[in-house]
């Protein structure tokens, strides 16, 4: 499943966010690129390390833990600090389907790359190119997305960012083990979620809404791995 979460950060953040990775010392993407992604990547992106994308890293984070949209599709085990790139001057990254399995900084934990986030920065208008093109089994989807807004696609997709010929294009990604790793469960568990959500508008006192919590959480519980 592909999802747009829309405004995941203000246009104040997005404003801010922008204002500092203008002024960020950038660095060859390659440096992080694994062996078949290295004859891909043409951008750049901030070090893992660096101040400010650990700041800029942990606003986003916060902001997703209370969006009930990104819970609900994500159902997030583990979240990998975000990470930012930067493609200009036809900066591009060629088809490639990332790396399942990473570590957090700094430790020996390790994360399953179970979904993709892309958290776009810069106003579309701003640039040419630069779209994302995501191929699932329904097809090849092209997205390019207003400033804070943010695409969740499944780790399993190959996936490409097209030359960017004009302007900057500034994002963040990142990646999400879920508590459901398989891909049509957790769809499932969406689906629900966000038909109990609409029920809970238009018919609270439906006695129907107990059962399809019960159903939900009991689901939840035979598929979900801690
Ligand atoms: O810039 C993007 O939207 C995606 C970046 C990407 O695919 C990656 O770093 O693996
Ligand atoms: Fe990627």
């Amino acid at each position: 499943m592909m999802l747009t979460l829309p405004d995941a950060l203000t246009a104040d953040q997005v404003a801010q966010f922008r204002h500092a990775l203008e002024r960020a010392t950038w660095q060859d993407g390659r440096a992080t690129a694994g062996h078949v992604a290295l004859e891909a990547k043409r951008n750049e992106q901030l070090a893992a390390n660096d101040p400010l994308a650990v700041q800029l890293g942990n606003a986003i984070l916060d902001a997703l833990g209370g969006n009930p949209l990104f819970i609900s599709a994500t159902l997030p085990l583990k979240v990998l600090p975000p990470s930012f790139n930067r493609y200009a001057g036809g900066g591009t990254y060629g088809n490639h389907v990332d790396n399942a399995i990473r570590a957090l900084p700094g430790s020996a934990h390790r994360v399953r790359t179970d979904i993709s986030a892309t958290l776009f920065l810069t106003p579309p208008e701003d640039y040419d190119g630069g779209e994302l093109v995501i191929e699932d089994t329904y097809g090849s989807h092209a997205v390019k997305l207003p400033a804070g807004h943010l695409v969740l696609y499944p780790g399993t997709s190959v996936h490409r960012v097209t030359p960017v010929t004009r302007g900057v294009r500034l994002a963040a990604f990142f990646w999400v083990q879920s508590l459901v790793r398989d891909q049509t469960q957790r769809e499932t568990l969406y689906r629900l979620d966000t038909a109990i959500q609409q029920l809970t508008r238009e018919a609270p006192q439906s006695s129907a809404l107990v059962e399809l919590t019960g159903v939900y959480h009991n689901l939840l519980r035979q598929w979900s791995h801690t």
